[in-house]
């Protein structure tokens, strides 16, 4: 049996769920395919994101600095806490909890736009037709006028320490440990690596992360990963860089990690290993192999800049795809496609695609740091404004880091906002918007912000660009 759609969505994470949503909205006959199961044993809808993703870590490092604050944090506020201990099982259960209740709240916004949910394994044919293999093993075909490809990724596997079942995990694995691990291991320095050991480590792990790059967050600003290093490294987590990891043994419910770094080859031991090298696309069994669908080198689905891909009625969003493998980024994309399907001409600003890393603090950025428009020969002025010179943030004692502006010498333009600190995610959005709509640093130096409020560390950035901040020295311009 056949059945027509005006579009078939392969894949319910942020991408895919979003662009079937919009579809629906925009009067498009709308179905979307789902194979994941939750942890319930049912089909779970919203992908990576919010289930083994950004909503679990963001739930467990929540509670994690939660505890820490309590432990370390409230004595200087006059509160004297006795007594204090995590129950790491009631903390993994409430994470589940909100997953469950997120995962069925898409499954909601289904139903009230009116996307047809399918359970199943879904496979692009040839001529736009999907096929759908059922939990129990019944296939059908779906007919649909457009594809739009959003089955996400999976995390990179290395050889020298591959999977067990407890003791060397990916980020889906470290996110339900049932005890604090005394020793752990973390392969990888980048975001997953980071937030993950800086989970554990609250709960009291001893935390060693191995970097095989020499430098640390290569993508963030040097001045920002500066900070970071040193307040990772204050917060004990031992992060070693240019340390490649080139093997592991498991002996008595350890691993023992050999790796190589500046000092020759040497081991470590720990009681849980977190794999976090990155994460691949995931296309296994989703292409006929005359579907017609290319792929780059880099074993992504080709696409243009409007997540077309070289089937025409055939789309592609996400961690599938060039760019930047994060879920606002994927559900941007996901509302492109369904617009263009539907006829507008609605397209994407891939240049402002906020980044964010949740620890604490949090480092946050959009747009161009230095090293990049040096490398441009872009002539540009730098703001910055210290939180220990902010009021709000004093009060609050969470004083770590700075908001840094970067902007262009000759137009003023804000080219760039990296924010290490309390709500770093937050005051960048801030210079996204402003930056969206072309702001200049004295166009926002203007602006009256609330007194006081960690904002303000944004307002004094942009008055810092041009040397007139008021609660901070200016740098003398150079
Ligand atoms: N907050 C967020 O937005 C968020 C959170 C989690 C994941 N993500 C995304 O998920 C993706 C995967 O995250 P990730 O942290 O796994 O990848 P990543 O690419 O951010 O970092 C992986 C790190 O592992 C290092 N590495 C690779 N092989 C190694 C080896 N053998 N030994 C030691 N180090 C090694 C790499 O040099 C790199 O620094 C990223 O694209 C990330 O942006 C985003």
């Amino acid at each position: 049996m056949s059945q027509k759609y005006d579009v078939v969505v392969i894949g319910a994470g942020p991408g895919g769920y979003v662009a079937a949503i919009r579809a629906a909205q925009l009067g498009l006959k709308t179905a979307c395919i789902e194979k994941y199961v939750g942890k319930d044993g049912k089909n779970a809808l919203g992908g990576t994101c919010l289930n083994v993703g950004c909503i679990p870590s963001k739930a467990l490092l929540d509670s994690t600095w939660k505890y820490h604050e309590a432990k370390e944090g409230y004595k200087v506020h006059g509160i004297d806490v006795k007594g204090i201990s995590m129950d790491v099982p009631a903390m993994v259960e409430r994470k589940d909890k909100i997953v469950k209740q997120f995962s069925g709240g898409v499954a909601t916004l289904f139903k009230a736009n009116g996307v047809t949910s399918i359970e199943g394994h879904g496979k692009l044919l040839a001529g736009k037709k999907v096929e759908v293999t059922a939990p129990d093993g019944t296939v059908t075909v779906l007919d649909a006028e457009n594809v739009i490809l959003a089955s996400g990724s999976v995390p990179i596997n290395i050889p020298p320490a591959p999977l067990t079942d407890d003791i060397i995990v990916d980020s889906t694995g470290a996110l339900d440990f049932t005890s604090v691990p005394k020793k752990l291991g973390v392969i990888g320095a980048g975001v997953i690596g980071l937030e993950l050991g800086s989970v554990w480590r609250r709960l009291g792990a001893e935390v060693v992360v191995f970097e095989a790059l020499d430098s640390f967050l290569s993508l963030a600003d040097e001045q920002v990963a500066k900070e970071a290093l040193k307040t990772f490294t204050k917060q004990g987590l031992q992060v070693r860089l240019g340390a490649r990891v080139t093997g592991t043994e498991i002996k008595r419910k350890q691993v023992t990690v050999s790796f190589t770094d500046s000092e020759g080859e040497q081991q470590l031991t720990f009681d849980k290993l977190i794999v976090a090298v990155g994460r691949r696309p995931y296309t296994e069994n989703l292409l006929a192999s005359d579907c017609g669908v290319d792929l780059d080198e880099r074993g992504m689905v080709y696409v243009d800049d409007y997540c077309a891909t070289s089937v025409p009625g055939v789309y592609a969003v996400g961690d599938m795809v060039r760019g930047p493998m994060l879920a606002h980024k994927s559900s941007e994309e996901g509302v492109m496609v369904a617009e263009r399907i539907a006829g507008h001409k609605a397209a994407m600003n891939y240049d402002l695609i906020p980044s964010v890393i949740y620890t604490h603090p949090e480092i946050a950025w959009v747009g161009k740091n230095e090293k990049q428009l040096k490398a441009e020969g872009v002539e540009f002025n730098v703001g910055v404004f210290p939180f220990a010179a902010s009021g709000r943030a004093v009060a609050a004692n969470d004083t770590g880091g700075f908001v840094k502006m970067i902007a262009d010498a000759k137009t003023d333009r804000v080219l760039g906002v990296h924010v290490i600190g309390p709500s770093a995610a937050e005051l960048v959005q801030q210079g996204a918007i402003a930056m969206e709509f072309g702001t200049s640093a004295e166009d926002l130096g203007m602006m009256v912000f609330s007194h006081p409020t960690l904002s303000e560390a944004l307002h004094e950035a942009a008055l810092a660009v041009n040397g007139h901040a008021i609660h901070v020295a200016n740098r003398k311009k150079r």
